[in-house]
């Protein structure tokens, strides 16, 4: 049989995953017209917004797109047309963890996948590949295949694939041109195997073949949950030493590095920080607790809850070296939070840890100034509102004031507590602020962002994450 050619693809999902993506797949193959679906039209609209407004903030993103966009990448809300036009079909929607039913707070949830494959099924009047590109529980891809054969016409076959994303946040673009791996899982049929050649066939336009991947179809869903619970569980490895480093005045840096350089244990991934935030690391360790209580393995679900407990932990743990320090009272003092983002060169805010920070903060009853360069202040409301939804909005923005700049959140604070590690945070003129600031003057560094040293000289007490706190000279 000759190979399938793929030359057209829909995504569904516009959001940080399925834009990038195909905007990339769009760039990189200029033969293939790639359609990006939502039911989101506000998104949608900035997506095809005349002056390349994005929906989300991504460096190199509005370069990619300015190329691709009205050649051969559109984006609509005409899901169906979308659907019908496409041979491959890539399901980017969002799976977060189920607020309630059973499983609520640990499983994933599916019904976003199960809505747009029900909608491919109705609507596909011809073959299609079905890529699933979500996070999701192993053998999700089952139930996929399961919809879509009760609901297809006749004629009508779907192969499903399982390409999960490992794209990080702030750093998509590049992760997109240079992966470290592409990974399809299909079935070990001919089918399965002709789709999964086909969708190489797409990456390898630019990929080296090396790079792709092919597995089963349930490695391939397992190993994207696995990816991200090891890499997590190196972060609450390093907090977790953070605190015994504060204990003992051991230096967090120096105990990374140290253990960095065993190359069986490699450098990368052993910040110590407030916590790690994101859409997913929690959700997919959870998702993981779950799938393997259902497995009946309570200790493997065991083990990898400790994981997201000790990251609770290390956000608390730092919020109480706050109140601690400044004399274990923080009620109307006031604090300058920099950084709202997960993560730096982001402007998303989900599962944030500034965000249990500040409500740690608002419930002692202090004053929270917060300055973040680049998420809407709209959007720090509503996160602050989902935070503590029993505290009417106004009686937070009592409370909490949103700054346009570092120095504005500064000024007559107690202390500035760094939460996110924006590189503008590196040229914040210390002398400046510590001039505005109530004295004696503190700054909490979740971060290992600043230098200790220079701060000290300056007059603040500085208080950073595996370190024991530097008192003024
Ligand atoms: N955010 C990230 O960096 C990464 C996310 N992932 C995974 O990728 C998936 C998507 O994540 P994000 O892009 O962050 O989510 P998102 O929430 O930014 O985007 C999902 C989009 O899907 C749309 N949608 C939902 N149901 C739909 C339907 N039936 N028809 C059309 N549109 C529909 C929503 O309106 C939304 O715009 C998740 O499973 C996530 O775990 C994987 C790797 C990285
Ligand atoms: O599935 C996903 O959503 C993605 O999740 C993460 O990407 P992302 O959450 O975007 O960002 P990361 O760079 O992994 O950072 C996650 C959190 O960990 C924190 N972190 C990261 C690294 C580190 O050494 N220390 C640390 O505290 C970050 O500040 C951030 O809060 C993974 O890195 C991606 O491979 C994966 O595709």
């Amino acid at each position: 049989m000759a190979p399938i050619k793929v030359t057209k693809i829909c995504c569904i999902g516009a959001g940080y995953v399925g834009g990038p993506t195909c905007a990339v797949i769009a760039l990189k193959c200029p033969h293939i017209k790639v359609t990006i679906v939502d039911l989101n039209q506000a998104r949608v609209d900035a997506w095809n917004s005349p002056d390349f407004q994005l929906p989300i903030y991504e460096p190199g993103l509005d370069e990619v797109v300015r190329a691709a966009r009205g050649r051969n990448l559109f984006f609509s809300t005409d899901v169906d047309k979308g659907i019908e036009e496409a041979d491959l079909i890539f399901v980017s929607v969002n799976t977060p963890t189920k607020k309630s039913g059973v499983g609520a707070g640990f499983a994933a949830d599916l019904n976003y996948v199960e809505l747009a494959t029900r909608r491919i099924a109705t609507v596909a009047n011809s073959s299609k590949i079905v890529v699933e590109k979500s996070t999701v529980p192993c053998r999700t891809a089952e139930s996929m295949r399961t919809i879509l054969e009760a609901n297809s016409k006749p004629n009508c076959r779907f192969d499903i694939l399982s390409n999960p994303e490992f794209l990080a946040e702030g750093t998509a673009i590049a992760d997109l041109f240079k992966p470290d791996r592409v990974l399809i899982g299909s079935l070990q049929t001919q089918e399965g195997l002709d789709a999964c050649a086909a969708l190489a066939g797409v990456y390898g336009n630019w990929v080296p073949k090396d790079r792709i991947l092919t597995v089963g179809l349930w490695s391939s869903e397992l190993s994207k949950l696995a990816a991200n619970a090891m890499l997590a569980q190196r972060i609450s490895s390093i907090n977790a030493l953070s605190a015994i480093c504060e204990a003992t005045g051991a230096n967090i840096d120096e105990v990374a590095h140290a253990v960095g350089y065993d190359s069986r244990i490699g450098p990368k991934f052993l910040k110590a920080s407030v916590g790690f935030g994101g859409s997913c690391f929690q959700k997919d360790i959870l998702n993981l607790v779950y799938l393997s209580e259902s497995l009946h393995l309570p200790e493997v679900a065991n083990y990898w809850r400790q994981v997201v407990d000790m990251n609770e932990y290390q956000k608390r743990r730092f919020s109480k070296r706050v109140v601690d320090t400044l004399f274990n009272t923080i009620t109307g003092k006031r604090i300058a939070v920099l950084g709202f983002a997960f993560k730096a060169d982001t402007g998303d805010t989900r599962e944030s840890a500034a965000i249990t920070l500040i409500k740690d903060f608002q419930s002692e009853r202090a004053f929270v100034n917060i300055y973040d360069p680049q998420v809407p202040h709209d959007q720090i409301w509503a996160d602050l509102a989902e935070a503590s939804p029993l505290t009417p909005i106004d009686t937070i923005k009592k409370q909490v004031t949103i700054c346009s700049s570092a120095m504005e959140a500064c000024k007559n604070a107690e202390a500035v507590v760094i939460a996110t590690e924006w590189k503008e945070f590196n040229e914040i003129n210390w002398e400046e602020v510590y001039a505005h600031m109530n004295k004696p003057a503190f700054v909490f560094d979740g971060r290992l962002l600043v230098d200790e040293k220079k701060l000290t000289k300056i007059g603040f007490t500085v208080n950073t994450i595996g370190r024991p706190a530097q008192e003024r000279v």
